[in-house]
């Protein structure tokens, strides 16, 4: 059984808090104790059965009360000792917690466990609530709710991301032991458990100490359980593909030394899945299949298998034209259309040279009687803009180079950094970063220290976003750091990739200006390469980027309407045409306005943006890969190269504000060999933007996409109720909120809410409009009231959402005759769009292609 310590009062402190832990607490604290001075103010002492309840709990050293009735203890002191001096008067609530500054939390009745024990609660701090464990960790899979709402919930499998210096076995508490400030959390048992181990063992290797002691504890089981100790790519079975490292030998070495009688870990989905995966890899291996036009390039049969796993035909143009200008050592600045393939450009000769240098130590150390204990070797940095993409270039090279066993691992902000250093101690061959979090690594670590300096590649993808704020910083430390070595020893030869579909930030992908941009002295382009000291004095630059710079696989198309409308005509387009689409707004709360909007209207769409928990970007692009009418609503986060299969629409809900945000938005369909739509929206207010648009991009005015919009008032009606129930949920959740944070505030200072106190406060609501509160009321008469406006809406809308959408006049001539007199074949008619029968089941790439070649073809609007 477990205890959860109060994230706001750490009587322990635990060496491992890290300084951004630690600054989360302060703020809380600062925020609660800013609360508290507000909720004086507002509250009135009483003494009521709570109190007595509390004084029982005081017998019990811990504080129970029930998971998610926000009545987390307020936070006093950080030092307990302190805190027990303080002769405030404080309640017993507050005395108990401060002595222990641990609580226990009642599970909730729905909860399941395995043998009807608790065993534990997770409460962190980035999470609102939730739970679900059982007794064997092994046996465990760890479900936590977002924000209560289980609509938006999201499961974990991974115990890695657990702080287990936030947690205490409950076996071990007792007062006393808390008084003394001895307890100690189950991270610190861990620590000194490892710390026995690795003295007792001290005489093996390192990577083999730590995977005994792993196999060993209850937290190493646990962390095992998260990471499949057989998959070959040890990470890509975790629940996020968060990192992945081949580890094939200490994996055999932690299945070795497994107690005989642990119990079974029970496999998890993501571990299955994995499973699954590489056992359809390997039936699709096919070793017939024809690579020559792949080994023309130099490419050795290493590679070449890896190739035959993936069934790649032939080279793209980047591939053909850069692999083997790399091949032969050269530095490259490449620049290719979105969707190229250039991952593989920069990835397939840096995995041939790793497999030649193991093949090589190999034989060198052959008389050696320690062969077999080559310690792997960091040969290549890949330096990536965003996290989603560090992890996608990691599947993809992990993919190519599964024979191998080439060793990966993403090192990206948002996610656990305990596990990516346990990850970089095992000794990965490629690290593909965000530049943010591999200098944090740097800055607070010496994993990669002599390390970073000797690598035979460095590569920077999606270079020109590099350049700018957010990465340049870091990129430049980073870039310091690995040209330091080589300052000192000309000897190290390292290799310089830099690629992107836009290299040259003004668009002007002409040969002779770029190179005239890449050499202006004062270019950032100039100032980066720079920086980059390449081992030539000029890299080979690679240019096949069209002149539009948008891929010539892409249909483009413009829908004009009035801001307030965009909402409509993008519903009306997300119903008219079936497919993927991906939106890309410019703010973060433009998003948060759409995503509800389009929810409520029964559009599967989820968001993404920079500021949203990395799980949760993770597990949203998952659901919109999986769904097959599903649609992202993205910031430019999503922009740079996600390789998202078959997205069939890209839209422009907002006009973008760089030219290279157009050319990278819209690559992200049409990938590959594919072809794909974009749809740019346009309003008056963005019509000189879009203008300057079309001239960076050195082509005309975009297409109009000729729609048939007599159906538009009844998109109209959708939307606004649509809206209508997005705003009034809005309020109700505000004022729970609200109401939420009264009465927790009331319960942690021991009070009653003065009746007077709420009536003052409340509102007085104007029936006759949702939006008219006028002051004065009770407060629950008016959410009850709203929560029955909602349900009305919510019911019209439903029943409008069940019928096809037909254009004015159809209902009363359903049937009979006029202009939808064969309505009723057309009903039944597969052919046409279920949802609106009036019009065929079209495809947008046929229409926009339609319309490109006859741009004059009108579309009615009524
Ligand atoms: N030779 C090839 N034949 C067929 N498909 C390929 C080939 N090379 C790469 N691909 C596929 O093309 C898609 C795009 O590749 P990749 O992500 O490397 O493009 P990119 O040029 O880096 O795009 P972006 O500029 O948007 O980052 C991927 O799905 C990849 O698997």
């Amino acid at each position: 059984m477990w205890l959860v310590q109060d994230k706001n009062k750490k009587s322990t402190p635990t060496p491992a808090a890290n300084s951004k832990s630690l600054s989360k607490t302060a703020e809380n604290t600062k925020r609660k104790n800013e609360n508290q001075t507000k909720s004086d103010s507002i509250v009135t002492p009483t003494s009521n059965n709570k109190s007595k309840k509390q004084k029982k709990n005081n017998n019990v050293s811990a504080v129970l009360e029930p998971l998610g009735s926000n009545t987390k203890q307020d936070s006093v002191n950080s030092n307990p000792k302190k805190t027990l001096a303080n002769k405030q008067p404080q309640s017993n609530l507050k005395k108990n917690a401060a002595k222990s500054g641990w609580r226990k939390i009642e599970l909730p009745k729905n909860m399941t466990m395995p043998d009807n024990e608790m065993c534990g609660v997770l409460d962190f701090e980035e999470i609102d609530v939730e739970y679900n464990v059982g007794d064997d960790p092994l046996n465990t899979s760890i479900k936590i709710k977002d924000g209560g709402n289980s609509n938006n919930g999201k499961e974990f499998d991974d115990f890695d991301d657990i702080n287990w210096d936030d947690f205490i076995f409950l076996d071990d508490f007792s007062e006393e032991k808390a008084e003394k400030g001895q307890l100690k959390s189950i991270g610190m048992q861990f620590k000194e458990s490892q710390g026995k181990k690795k003295s007792k063992n001290k005489n093996k290797t390192s990577n083999i100490e730590e995977s005994a002691t792993l196999a060993d504890s209850p937290i190493a089981n646990i962390e095992e359980s998260a990471t499949p100790a057989d998959s070959p790519i040890a990470n890509i079975a975790d629940d996020t593909n968060e990192l992945e490292v081949s580890v094939d030998k200490v994996n055999e070495v932690v299945s070795e030394q497994k107690p005989k009688n642990k119990k079974k870990a029970k496999k998890s989905k993501q571990q299955k899945k994995s499973e699954a995966e590489e056992l359809k890899e390997e039936q699709e291996f096919d070793p017939e299949f024809d690579v020559s036009q792949w080994e023309i390039l130099g490419l050795n049969d290493t590679v070449l298998n890896g190739i035959k796993s993936i069934k790649f035909e032939r080279p793209t143009e980047i591939q053909e034209r850069a692999i083997p200008f790399a091949l032969s050592g050269n530095d490259i600045l490449g620049a290719a259309q979105t969707g190229s393939g250039k991952t593989l450009a920069f990835g397939l000769p840096i995995i041939q040279k790793i497999i030649e240098t193991r093949a090589q130590t190999k034989s060198e150390n052959q008389t050696d009687s320690d062969s077999e204990r080559i310690e792997p070797i960091l040969s290549a940095v890949i330096l990536v803009p965003t996290r989603e993409l560090a992890i996608q270039v990691n599947e993809h090279l992990a993919k190519v180079s599964r024979h191998e066993k080439v060793r990966i691992v993403s090192v990206i902000g948002g996610m656990s950094m305990q596990k990516q250093e346990r990850l970089l101690k095992l000794g990965p061959e490629i690290v593909v970063a965000t530049p943010g979090r591999l200098w944090e690594i740097v800055e607070q670590t010496d994993l990669l220290s002599g390390k970073l300096g000797k690598i035979k590649f460095l590569v920077l993808d999606e270079a020109d976003r590099m350049l700018e704020k957010g990465h340049f910083k870091e990129l430049t430390d980073l870039l310091r750091v690995i040209n330091l070595e080589r300052s000192k020893n000309p000897e190290i030869k390292r290799q310089t990739m830099v690629f992107s579909a836009t290299l040259n930030k003004d668009l002007a992908i002409d040969k002779k200006k770029f190179k005239k941009a890449s050499t202006a002295k004062d270019s950032p382009m100039q100032d980066m390469i720079n920086k980059l000291q390449f081992q030539q004095k000029s890299p080979i630059l690679i240019d096949i980027t069209p002149k539009s710079s948008v891929s010539n696989q892409i249909s483009e198309a413009r829908i004009e309407c009035l801001k307030d409308d965009k909402e409509i005509y993008l519903y009306f387009f997300l119903t008219r045409f079936t497919g993927k689409s991906l939106v890309f707004v410019n703010s973060i709360s433009a998003l948060r306005r759409l995503v509800p909007i389009l929810t409520n209207l029964k559009i599967p769409a989820f968001p993404l943006h920079a500021s949203m928990q990395q799980r949760q970007r993770l597990k949203n692009l998952d659901r919109f890969k999986e769904s097959p009418n599903g649609v992202l609503v993205a910031s430019d986060v999503a922009s740079r190269g996600l390789d998202i299969p078959m997205v069939d629409h890209v839209i422009h809900y907002q006009v973008p504000r760089a030219g290279d945000l157009y050319v990278h938005r819209s690559g992200r369909t049409a990938r590959g060999e594919n072809e794909g739509v974009v749809i740019i929206f346009v309003c008056p207010e963005e019509r000189q933007n879009y203008l300057k648009l079309c001239k960076l991009m050195q082509k005309p005015e975009i297409s109009e996409l000729p729609l048939d919009y007599s159906v538009m008032g009844k998109m109209k009606q959708l939307v606004s109720l649509a809206r209508q129930i997005d705003s009034i949920e809005h309020k109700v959740k505000k004022e729970s909120h609200e109401s939420d944070w009264l009465n927790k505030a009331a319960r942690d200072m021991d009070i009653e809410i003065d009746p007077h106190f709420v009536k003052s406060t409340s509102v007085i609501y104007d029936d006759s409009s949702d939006d008219n509160v006028i002051g004065g009321g009770a407060g629950g008469r008016i959410t009850t009231h709203r929560k029955e406006k909602l349900t009305n809406l919510k019911n019209q809308l439903d029943s409008l959402l069940a019928k096809p959408i037909l254009p004015p006049g159809a209902i009363r001539s359903f049937l009979t005759g006029g202009i939808v007199a064969d309505m009723a074949s057309k009903l039944l008619n597969p052919s046409n769009n279920p949802r609106m029968p009036n019009q065929l089941k079209e495809t947008a790439l046929n229409l926009t292609k339609s319309s490109n070649m006859n741009p004059k073809k009108k579309q009615k609007r009524n």
